[in-house]
């Protein structure tokens, strides 16, 4: 671009669990002065809301029924990303181990997905300096026509190590197991499932560091706002 502006940039970055899609994401945002959405956090308040008004979420019609009512708010400033769930701020609730046991299974649900996709579709467009959204399914299904996607990947032993250092003390085996369960249900549900879109660009993250995978999509971003 002639007068140095940055274009506005639309970025989707899929990938299954632990494989460093949040970190990259928002350090690529805050890099670049974009916005960041992360839709598994709004996957994950709807679950928060559905486990404290007593939902079965074994019951996808049950589910469905009430995949309306709640109010889910997502703060899109990279450097402080918020979520509240009818105003309130369930940041931390949503990443206890009882919604992440009960996430695949609610999202899994067409009637939330569809109510999520249609909230994820309206914040990005909205996001008028360009976004960089984060997910199972952006690149595939949520806004196919991304100025680029990135499919993240790493073996289950490098992602498990990732995870069980987040989660203090929490044992490597049986957080492996639940990875891998959790990426088996994401992927192989009906309704846009966990999945490398055909024009996404694969990163194998198992040999590289977080700084090292930052530096190969903001290159990759910056070429794409070059080319515009
Ligand atoms: N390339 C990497 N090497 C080592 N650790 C990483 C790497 N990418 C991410 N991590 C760490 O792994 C954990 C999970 O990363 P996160 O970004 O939450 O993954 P995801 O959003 O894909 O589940 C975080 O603690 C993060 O700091
Ligand atoms: N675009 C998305 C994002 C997440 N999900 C579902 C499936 C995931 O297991 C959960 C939680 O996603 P989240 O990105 O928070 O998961 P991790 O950070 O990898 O533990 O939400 C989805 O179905 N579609």
């Amino acid at each position: 671009m002639e007068n140095g502006a940055a274009q506005p940039v639309i970025v989707a970055i899929d990938g299954p669990s632990g494989t460093g899609k949040s970190s990259t994401s928002k350090a690529v945002a805050a890099q670049l002065g974009l916005s960041y959405l992360d839709t598994g956090a709004q996957y994950r308040a709807i679950t928060w809301w559905m486990v404290n008004n007593g939902i079965d979420i074994e019951d996808p019609s049950a589910v469905a029924a009430v995949a309306g009512k709640p109010e889910i708010v997502s703060g899109t400033d990279p450097k402080g990303p918020t979520i509240t769930v009818d105003g309130v701020d369930v940041a931390v609730p949503i990443r206890e181990q009882d919604v992440t046991s009960k996430v695949s299974a609610v999202s899994a649900v067409p009637e939330v997905r569809a109510r999520i996709t249609e909230l994820q579709r309206t914040i990005a467009s909205s996001a008028g300096g360009g976004i960089v959204v984060e997910g199972r399914d952006i690149g595939t299904t949520v806004l196919p026509d991304a100025d680029l996607k990135i499919f993240l990947t790493a073996s289950p032993e490098a992602r498990a190590a990732r995870r069980s250092g987040e989660l203090k003390g929490a044992d490597l085996h049986t957080t492996r197991e639940a990875l891998i369960k959790r990426d088996a249900a994401d992927a192989g549900r009906k309704t846009s499932p966990l999945a490398k879109a055909g024009d996404a660009v694969e990163v194998d993250t198992t040999d590289l560091t977080l700084q090292q995978v930052i530096e190969c999509v903001v290159t990759l971003v910056e070429e794409k706002r070059a080319a515009k």
